[in-house]
């Protein structure tokens, strides 16, 4: 199981390593005689590549996309270079600035950014948590750009050519996420093009790539087709796609998102399919989430290549298009036709639009040869917009190059490499003279790839070996690992024999009762027929009946909602199943059977009595609130993390929860809390820089912005979540409640909670203990967990050991800094003599202070599989986590009451 795990994770690496080496191919053996013409169609695209317009690069349409809404902005068809916008995010909308002209625009998640015709800077609008909204700061006041260019959640922007000795040297500036930095370029830069965390250019003169930024998910830097030129490049989610130099403008794409089915199908959105980049000559690309669109040089038809899901709109047929702008999952395209209308495709948007935009930007002077200047008013004098000339020939020919005329019929000549009609053969057998003069040029051409291609092939057998050895070590690792688990559990549980009644149950035994089938007829005789008076509560994908087994076992019986979508929700369940029956701690929920019969499917689980957090914070019994007072509410946060921390580091593989929510935290007889809901789990990488590029999944006002915006998905996620959760504890309110003012929860309390006013963030249903160091702990853990950057937040065994502390405190425990190590003290596990003898050489004042076991817990606190002391290292420090300072200015002491 472990070894297939592993291996359908790094399959898909080493596949894609084989596919760009493949693609690479059949690139480089093109045909002889389609050179010469390639250099003709290349030099009249070359001239337009201001044209592209996706996810990240300039045009004069954008479209933004994210949490608030898609938006789609262009500028207004008058030629007055005004911009007007149509969408549901009313940052945008009403963020607009209606009068200023721009040059262009480009669009990140919830905003829009134009450069500004006056200053030739960008100006954004909408919101960003990353970048600063109108002039994005830092900003030279001099500097001037010529074209800008955003990603999910950055901006870039292009510096006009310096000149004298500099005129070499390109500069670019970045705004937002991880990118705020001057970056300087050997060599001048033509465009650039930004996706998610990354960005990438294209050299002036010999029309390479490079990129820069993360590509941890997406890998564009390392695939970078070092030899392959392009006229025009354009970035997407995680993968860059360009048109090739040449008569073939044939699009080449690299990177990660267009080809990752197997993630995306798991994903909530449901299902979709791939398709391979198209062969068609191209005249622009542009970038979305995972798809990629071009307009065909042949009938400016619309092509998209790349992921779509099975509820996408396909992308028009027999539709002339100007311009075309990608969103996440769909994509936009000027109509080419007087009426400069809208058409969009994809999914989430409206599939035409009552705006006219314009499908250029207005140019002054008249259009060079190649262009015919379009019939479209622009308001400065002397100002153009340019069409290139390829507009209108038919299939099998192409324009000629220079043109002079709007109307281009009768310029077209035909494409003697790829003859397919007897008018074709009969015109190319008149000009075979340009062929020989072809074929010639070619075999030069050929001469000085072939050396490249045989490298090309030594380097991928190389890659591909190294990968499967890293495989192969992997794997072995990880065994061992998992091993090692086993072997711990086994002392664990005879650690445990005889010395408390809440040691785990054997492992066999847990094996035959997790793995109990249950006949349908069993539950619904259970549950009395599933009746509504055995409701216990309802969840997106499921209803929770209370039942009652032959045995007279209390159980809860989870019925999954029939679904048209039922192989997504068969997914859930297996995984549900298969996570449960390998996860065994105090503070998990109990899996103790199933039942798949016909179209119904039933998860067992033991009966909570007690029901969910959320029941008891916002449930409409007041009482119930009040009854979870202050060391009952961190007792349950911090068995909570317990239950967490294993799924993190105990658990192997790792399992990330990504659904952490009040709801989902369940309150056994004994007032011990369990994590339920494993439907939405995904086995995790053991290591958390490598994230997986799936579809966010979760619940609102708990989604980790990095996991939402960025598909950046690790157990810091989580830790955002219980963030959230702890807020939740300590606030009494919901997640995201609209009744106030500011209705998350995380705007709301942080703020405050930095400025140090603790008292203003409390439950008002509780008194306020007498002293508030304890709450305070926690609120600044609270605080740090929801960091926007999860590198910046603590992992789960430091929020575990801190909010063990404040318990201590709380409790009024002597030794208040110390943690609460209860599994050592009740079980006296062997795992506590190891800890201190290999700590005995380096032993620091908390190791010392470590040992001192004068805190009891309550009886109610049950004692958990994973202590503090076992705890990895991680990045963020103790200090950090428990600090009792909060992070926004100093604090005398923490001994006043409100
Ligand atoms: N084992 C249980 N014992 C008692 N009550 C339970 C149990 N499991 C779930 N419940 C109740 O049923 C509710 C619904 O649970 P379920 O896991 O189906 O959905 P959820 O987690 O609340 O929401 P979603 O599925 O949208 O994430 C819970 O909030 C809880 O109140």
């Amino acid at each position: 199981m472990q070894i297939l795990l592993f291996l359908s994770s790094v399959l898909p690496f080493i596949m894609d390593i084989l596919r760009s080496f493949l693609k690479w191919v059949p690139k480089i053996y093109t045909p002889i005689a389609k050179f010469a013409t390639r250099m003709l169609v290349f030099a009249v695209i070359s001239d337009f590549w201001w044209l592209v317009s996706g996810l990240g690069s300039m045009s004069s349409i954008a479209i933004s996309y994210g949490e608030n809404g898609p938006v789609f902005c262009g500028l207004k068809s008058d030629g007055s270079h005004l911009v007007t916008c149509y969408g549901s995010n009313s940052a945008i909308i009403y963020g607009s600035p209606v009068h200023f002209p721009f040059l262009g625009l480009t669009a990140g998640d919830g905003f829009v950014c134009g450069l500004l015709m006056e200053s030739n800077q960008p100006y954004c609008w909408g919101s960003s948590g990353y970048i600063q909204m109108g002039v994005p700061q830092p900003m030279n006041e001099r500097a001037q750009y010529v074209e800008i260019s955003a990603g999910d959640n950055h901006l870039c922007g292009l510096r006009k050519s310096l000149t004298g000795r500099f005129r070499n040297t390109s500069l670019v500036d970045c705004w937002g996420y991880n990118m705020t930095s001057k970056h300087v370029f050997d060599g001048p830069v033509r465009s650039i093009s930004s996706g998610s965390g990354f960005n990438c250019g294209l050299f002036s003169q010999n029309r390479t790539v490079f990129c820069w930024g993360d590509e941890t998910i997406s890998r564009v830097i390392s695939l970078i087709p070092k030899q392959i030129r392009f006229q025009m490049i354009a970035a997407g989610g995680y993968h860059v796609c360009g048109i090739v130099e040449g008569v073939d403008s044939r699009v080449f794409c690299w990177g990660k998102s267009l080809d990752i089915e197997e993630e995306i199908s798991a994903g909530y959105t449901g299902n979709g399919n791939v398709d391979l980049a198209p062969k068609d000559p191209m005249l622009t690309v542009v970038g979305g989430k995972f798809h990629a669109c071009g307009i065909k040089i042949y009938d400016r038809g619309v092509v998209c290549w790349g992921f779509h899901l099975d509820k996408s709109t396909p992308a028009p047929d027999g539709i002339k298009v100007y311009e075309i702008a990608a969103g996440d999952y769909f994509s936009c395209g000027i109509q080419a036709d007087k009426s400069l209308l809208l058409i969009c495709w994809g999914y989430g948007f409206p599939a035409s639009l009552p705006l006219a935009v314009s499908p250029g930007l207005c140019k002054p002077g008249p259009c060079l040869p190649g262009f015919y200047e379009l019939n479209q008013p622009c308001k400065a004098p002397n100002s153009h917009i340019c069409m290139p000339c390829h507009d209108s020939c038919p299939h099998d020919v192409y324009p000629k190059v220079q043109c002079t005329a709007p109307d281009v019929y009768g310029q077209c000549v035909y494409n003697c490499s790829t003859c397919s009609s007897p008018g074709c053969s009969s015109n190319c057998s008149a000009t075979s003279d340009s062929y020989a003069v072809s074929a010639n040029k070619n075999g030069r051409f050929w001469a000085i790839q072939l050396p490249v291609v045989v490298a090309e092939a030594a380097f991928a057998v190389f890659l591909v070996g190294v990968a499967s050895l890293t495989a192969v070590l992997y794997v072995k690792y990880k065994l061992h690992n998992c091993h090692y688990s086993a072997k711990e559990f086994k002392s664990k549980k005879n650690a445990g024999n005889g010395s408390s009644p809440k040691v785990q149950p054997d492992l066999e035994e847990l094996k035959i009762r997790r793995a109990q089938m249950f006949a349908y007829e069993e539950l619904d005789r259970a549950t009395g027929g599933f009746k509504e008076e055995s409701l216990v509560g309802k969840g997106s994908f499921s209803c929770v009946f209370k039942g009652v087994l032959k045995d007279g076992t209390v159980v809860a019986v989870k019925r999954a909602i029939i679904s048209s979508d039922m192989k997504k929700s068969s997914k859930e369940f297996h995984t549900e199943l298969d996570l449960l029956s390998r996860l065994n701690h105090a503070h998990l929920l109990n899996l103790l059977g199933y039942c798949e019969e016909g179209g119904e499917r039933l998860l067992v689980y033991e009966f909570m009595a007690h029901g969910s957090l959320h029941q008891h914070l916002h449930g409409k019994n007041k009482a119930l609130e009040e009854q979870l007072d202050w060391v009952r509410r961190v007792t349950i946060a911090v068995q909570a993390a317990r239950g967490i921390e294993y799924l993190h580091g105990y658990a192997c593989p790792p399992v990330i929860h990504r659904d952490i929510k009040s709801s989902n935290i369940l309150i056994d007889e004994e007032h011990n809390a369990r994590v339920a809901d494993f439907g939405l789990s995904l086995l995790g990488p053991a290591d958390s820089s490598s994230p997986l590029a799936e579809l966010p999944a979760g619940t609102l006002g708990y989604l980790d912005p990095e996991y939402y915006r960025l598909h950046y998905l690790t157990t810091k996620s989580d830790v955002y979540s219980f963030g959230v959760l702890l807020l939740e504890i300590l606030s009494g309110r919901k997640a995201i409640d609209m009744q106030y003012e500011e209705g998350n929860i995380v705007e709301w309390a942080v703020p405050l909670i930095k400025s140090a006013d603790i008292c203003a963030i409390l439950d008002p249903a509780l008194k306020p203990p007498s002293d508030l160091e304890a709450l305070r702990r926690i609120a600044n853990v609270a605080c740090k967990c929801v960091r926007m950057r999860g590198k910046d937040r603590p992992s789960m065994d430091r929020v575990t050991t801190a909010l063990e502390r404040a318990l201590a405190l709380l409790m009024g425990s002597p030794c208040s800094e110390q943690p609460i190590l209860p599994t050592e003290v009740v079980l006296g596990s062997s795992r506590m003599h190891k800890k201190s003898s290999q700590r005995s050489s380096n032993r620091s004042e908390i190791d010392i202070e470590d040992q001192r076991f004068e805190f009891r817990a309550p009886s109610w606190i049950t004692f958990p599989s994973v202590a503090s002391s076992q705890r990895r290292k991680s990045s963020v420090s103790d200090a950090d986590v428990d600090a009792k300072i909060p992070e926004g200015r100093n604090v005398d002491s923490g001994k006043e009451g409100c």
